[in-house]
């Protein structure tokens, strides 16, 4: 709990600051003393270290670490602490070109970074979040030790450390791996949980308006803005916005993502001022950004800035571990309870490849649940398996004549495909658009091969020419 009388918020702790700049130790300084701290000053790594070994260093609340020093890295210093199993929460500091380091320093176990020259709000708000934020009590929404896989536990373990600080997070992995559910998590296990989370798809936004969706728009900023919008940045102020499918950002809408990243500042369309705003960005990708950045359509700079901390989310055929728990927990919400798996359906499903990946299992035994009439979803639910296979089950294989679907229908939506049908402005589309949609997203599935696109979509080449022709729909080139 947060103390919220007077005298607690004045409880003093121990600030510990090591920088060899005493400029830089004075501003740090001055913050921490406003907050009612004690600071212990440290100028190289070897003082840090002399100082961490005396008995005063079991009350430092918090270090803030300079990286560069003249007798070693700060990343020394950390690992050094990590090792000795410390559990000081450390911020770091570094000057606007290391930001690289900041990467390996997060992954050490820093808590957040700030960016020299920072400014003293900026500096409180890390010092307030690594003080009041021990880690134990930060992660407890996040399984301590995941049953997870090892590829998909490193994630949430990743996780567990983004959860405790404000630090843009990256989340990198095939469609429908979990990103937006990760992302989720971390939100829920930090201290933004229960602040608005918004959720943008960069890819849905409409070139055109895009700038003004996301960072609002004065009355008047351009024709038919007839009134003043906030946009999703103002929306998600105090809390989290979530940027699905960062890389399809327009460039120009990628400067102003980075000056709100870099200053903490919007600037609406059509403002005479920026607006102050603070906001977690969380963004994710299917996509290389490293080779979006060496192709030129993504901005490097942007790049570092998001990619401070970076969490890889495994597909799910590296996690075949969890297919059965994650089937049976979809199977109870969609029967509310009252459907259960086969063992033979469960082997069926842990056995796939599930290019979808997990929304694709989810829509599976969506299918399954509305198709079936008993308690048992069986491998007839899923449309699967030729009789011969899973004799083991009879059950099973005799269900499967009363199979309502053949089984390539009977296999979900297009593996990766999540249907909205709601246009980007919040009308719900028109047949043509959602048509439109459909195509586009068969094509990028299929990456951009029409034939395997048009017998995905059930139509000839043909036809799928003459659609891409006459809807002005980007085919490849
Ligand atoms: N570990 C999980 N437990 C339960 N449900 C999950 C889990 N991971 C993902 N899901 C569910 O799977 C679906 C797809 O997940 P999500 O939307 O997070 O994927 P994504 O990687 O963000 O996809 P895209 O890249 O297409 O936006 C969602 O309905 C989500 O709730």
């Amino acid at each position: 709990m947060r103390p919220k009388s007077e005298p607690e918020k004045a409880a003093a702790f121990t600030l510990f600051v090591v920088d060899d700049d005493p400029i830089q130790r004075r501003l740090v300084s001055a913050v921490a003393e406003r907050m009612g701290a004690r600071v212990v000053e440290a100028g190289s790594v070897g003082e840090a270290w002399q100082r961490l070994g005396e008995p005063a260093a079991a009350g430092f609340a918090v270090l803030v670490l300079d990286l560069l020093l003249p007798d070693g890295h700060g990343l020394d210093l950390l690992r050094r602490l990590q090792a000795a199993g410390s559990g000081l929460p450390v911020v770091v500091q570094t000057a606007r070109a290391g930001l690289d380091t900041v990467v390996e320093a997060m992954r050490a176990g820093a808590c957040d970074f700030l960016v020299k020259p920072a400014s003293p709000a900026r500096i409180a708000a890390a010092i307030e979040a690594a003080r009041v934020l021990p880690f134990a009590e930060a992660s407890t929404a996040l399984p301590a030790r995941p049953r997870a896989s090892g590829a998909m536990g490193e994630a949430l373990h990743l996780a567990e450390r983004a959860a405790r600080s404000a630090i843009p997070v990256l989340l990198f992995g095939e469609t429908g791996t979990g990103k937006e559910w990760l992302a989720r998590r971390i939100v829920e296990a930090g201290p933004r949980a229960g602040r608005p989370f918004v959720a943008v798809n960069c890819g849905a936004l409409p070139r055109e308006l895009a700038e003004s969706l996301l960072f609002g728009h004065e009355r008047g900023a351009f024709t038919g803005a007839t009134q003043r919008q906030p946009g999703r940045f103002m929306e998600a102020d105090g809390g989290t916005l979530f940027l699905d499918e960062v890389g399809d950002l327009a460039p120009e809408v990628q400067v102003k993502l980075l000056r709100a990243l870099q200053e903490g500042e919007i600037d609406p369309v059509g403002a005479a001022q920026p607006v102050r705003t603070d906001v977690r960005i969380i963004a994710a990708t299917h996509r290389d950004l490293e080779r979006e950045v060496a192709e030129g359509r993504f901005r490097e700079d942007l790049f570092y800035r998001l990619h401070v901390f970076p969490i890889r989310v495994p597909p799910l055929k590296d996690r075949r571990g969890e297919i059965a728990g994650l089937a049976e927990v979809f199977a109870a919400r969609f029967s509310a309870g009252a459907k259960r798996l086969t063992p033979a359906a469960r082997r069926h499903l842990e056995a796939a490849d599930w290019p979808g990946n997990i929304r694709q299992l989810e829509n599976s035994v969506h299918r399954a649940v509305v198709l079936s009439e008993g308690e048992r979803l069986d491998l007839a639910a899923f449309g699967a398996a030729g009789p011969g296979e899973e004799r083991e089950d009879e059950d099973d294989v005799a269900a499967l004549g009363r199979s309502p679907l053949p089984p390539s229908e009977a296999n979900g939506p297009a593996p990766g495909y999540r249907f909205s049908p709601v246009a980007a402005d919040g009308r719900p589309m028109t047949l043509a658009e959602v048509e439109r949609e459909t195509i586009a997203a068969a094509i990028a599935l299929h990456d951009g091969r029409l034939s395997a696109a048009a017998r995905h979509l059930g139509i000839g080449r043909t036809t799928l020419y003459r659609k891409l022709r006459d809807g002005r729909i980007d085919g490849p080139d």
